[in-house]
């Protein structure tokens, strides 16, 4: 009999044989394919596991290390480090737009594959070029200057509710002072007390609550009644087919809205799914099929939580369908969006791109905010600085909640949100891009076709040779100080939005909505912490604060 014959009838006769003998397979493979180096990438250095296997990024992402990991290499090892087999991280500013420029043609890697829940692509997870050309375009205008102006009072309606709940809060201080007051109790599902003259109290579901009610507002004319009721609830459709065949029907004009509802804690099933999509990510198609279906695999809860994501989306457009407005939110602007045929969206596109806006413009922002609330609590220098500016500019405005008009261009507030987004990097991964048919020359590195590449965000923002000694400290006169020239260097290092044709659409909105806030929160109240302890961050490519306990009062305006 010919060995390999031999060989193969004495693994099926022996399936032990056949388990000590599929991992050593694995291996060998693994060795082999790096010793022929097909990808051109052995020399550059990195961590000895990623040379052979992705798993080193699946490793540090499901440690909750991914920006911090990639910081080290970089540290350790300098600007070009190999991260898995096929992919290089650059940390270079000068790479950025070579990688993400408008002429640099690299599309979005297969990584973001994982982040499709619906059976169409949306603008964030497409990664065809002309698919996204076509949806940037159709989508431009919701984000231009004029409608993102035309949407401010809406969002004040969120900020307002925001201080009625907040001021509840302080008010326990108060009540506590005078005598007779309860020293601890419960607001919603959050628990507070008062010590040393200050409600205290987890402020990131607060921020959560406030961030999802505005974007569920502005994008469907749908808050969630989430800062209403202290609470994580969000009614979506019970079945998502059951959604998309009422859209149908009402499309048709031949049905009324009829779908069973049920209450879901939206922001808890948003965790959930984003810190599986970015483990998942890094796993090859198989795995990621495979690995939510294993009982106790600790993936279980990904299609759940996908499901209900999506449905919530599915509700919003149905609900708008049968019950047609006209309102200028974004919705709406879906809604009249035509593609280069002159076609509307169909009912699964207009929910798939209604569900990317929810998400993306919801997390980013209750993470940046979050994380500058702890920053100016943590520096009392600081936060007293903002509050004088804050004061004098505000001094005549008869609104609780800021303007920006009024607050928009003061230095010091300004310098406070980019250093916000700088130390945070509520994006710090390296967004991964793939190399086209030909190659790339990168920094005068050639990269062969279908190698990732990506610039790591925390890093930049963090290193010391862009920011000087300082770089890990919150010091907002950094960007006043700074020369001309050398603030050109600082923002061509700052990408909180990322670069070129896939940096974010949302980003005036963003801006906007951070400047009210910040200014409306640090002229109202006072926040201080109990320690200097780093605030506990889940880094799944958005790093979200997991719980920031702040000190508050009322000041004296
Ligand atoms: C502080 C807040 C925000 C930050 C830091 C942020 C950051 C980013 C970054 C870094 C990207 C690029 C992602 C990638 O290449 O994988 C992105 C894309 C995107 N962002 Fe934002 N974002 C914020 C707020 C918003 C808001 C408010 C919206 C909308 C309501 C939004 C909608 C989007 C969309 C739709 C994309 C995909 C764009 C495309 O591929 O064409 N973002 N964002």
């Amino acid at each position: 009999m010919p060995v390999i014959q031999q060989v193969t009838s004495e693994l099926s006769n022996n399936p032990l044989l056949l388990l000590a003998v599929l991992p050593a397979a694995f291996i060998l493979v693994r060795v082999i394919t790096y010793f022929k180096d097909a990808s051109g990438l052995r020399s550059y250095p990195g961590p000895f596991l990623a040379k052979f296997t992705d798993a080193w990024m699946f490793w540090v992402v499901s440690h909750n290390r991914w920006s911090s990991a990639v910081d080290e290499m970089h540290r350790k090892h300098g600007p070009f480090v190999r991260l898995a087999p096929n992919y290089v991280s650059i940390s270079d500013p000068k790479a950025l737009d070579a990688i993400y420029g408008h002429s640099a043609g690299l599309m979005k890697a297969s990584f973001y594959d994982i982040f499709a829940n619906f059976s169409v692509r949306n603008i964030f997870n497409t990664r065809s070029r002309t698919e996204h050309a076509r949806k940037r375009r159709a989508e431009a205008h919701m984000f231009a200057p004029q409608s993102i102006r035309a949407v401010e009072p809406l969002s004040h309606v969120h900020v307002a509710e925001f201080l009625r709940q907040w001021d509840h809060l302080a008010s326990r201080v108060q009540e506590s002072q005078h005598g007779g007051g309860p020293l601890k109790g419960q607001l919603g599902s959050g628990a507070w007390s008062v010590e040393n003259g200050c409600v205290w109290f987890d402020c990131m579901p607060w921020i959560n609550f406030w961030a999802f009610d505005t974007i569920g507002d502005l994008a469907f004319g749908l808050p969630f009644g989430m800062l209403k009721s202290g609470r994580d609830t969000a009614r979506v459709a019970k079945n998502p087919e059951e959604g998309f065949r009422a859209i149908e029907k009402i499309t048709e004009g031949s049905g009324k809205l009829d779908i069973e509802e049920e209450d879901i804690p939206y922001v808890e099933n948003l965790s959930t799914r984003a810190e599986i999509n970015a483990c998942l990510g890094w796993l090859p198609r198989a795995w990621q099929v495979i690995l939510p279906r294993i009982p106790g695999s600790g993936f279980n809860s990904y299609s759940d939580a996908s499901k209900k994501l999506a449905s919530l989306s599915i509700m919003a457009v149905a609900r708008r369908l049968a019950n047609p407005s006209g309102r200028p939110d974004m919705l709406q602007k879906l809604l009249e969006a035509r593609d280069d045929e002159g076609k509307p969206l169909s009912p699964v596109e207009l929910s798939a791109e209604a569900f990317v806006l929810i998400v993306a413009g919801s997390d980013t922002i209750a993470n940046t905010t979050c994380a500058t609330t702890y920053y100016l609590a943590r520096d009392q220098r600081v936060q007293a600085k903002l509050q004088a500016e804050l004061d004098a500019a505000l001094a005549s405005v008869d609104s609780e909640v800021a303007p920006y008009d009024v607050v928009k261009d003061l230095p010091y507030l300004d310098a406070v949100i980019h250093e916000g987004q700088r130390l945070h990097a509520t994006i710090g991964a390296g967004l991964p891009r793939e190399v086209p048919a030909g190659g790339a020359t990168i920094l005068g590195h050639h990269l062969k076709e279908g190698t990732w590449v990506s610039v790591p965000i925390y890093h930049l923002h963090r290193a010391e040779s862009i920011w000087g000694p300082d770089a890990s400290e919150f010091r907002p006169e950094r960007w006043i100080e700074a020369s001309p020239g050398r603030k050109k260097q600082m923002m061509e290092a700052f990408v909180p939005f990322s670069i070129g044709p896939r940096a974010c659409i949302g980003r005036s909105l963003a801006i906007m909505q951070l400047h009210i806030i910040v200014a409306t929160l640090f002229r109202r109240y006072e926040f201080a912490l109990k320690s200097d302890a780093p605030l506990q961050i889940r880094d799944v490519l958005a790093r979200r604060p997991l719980e920031c306990l702040v000190g508050m009062k009322r000041r004296k305006i």
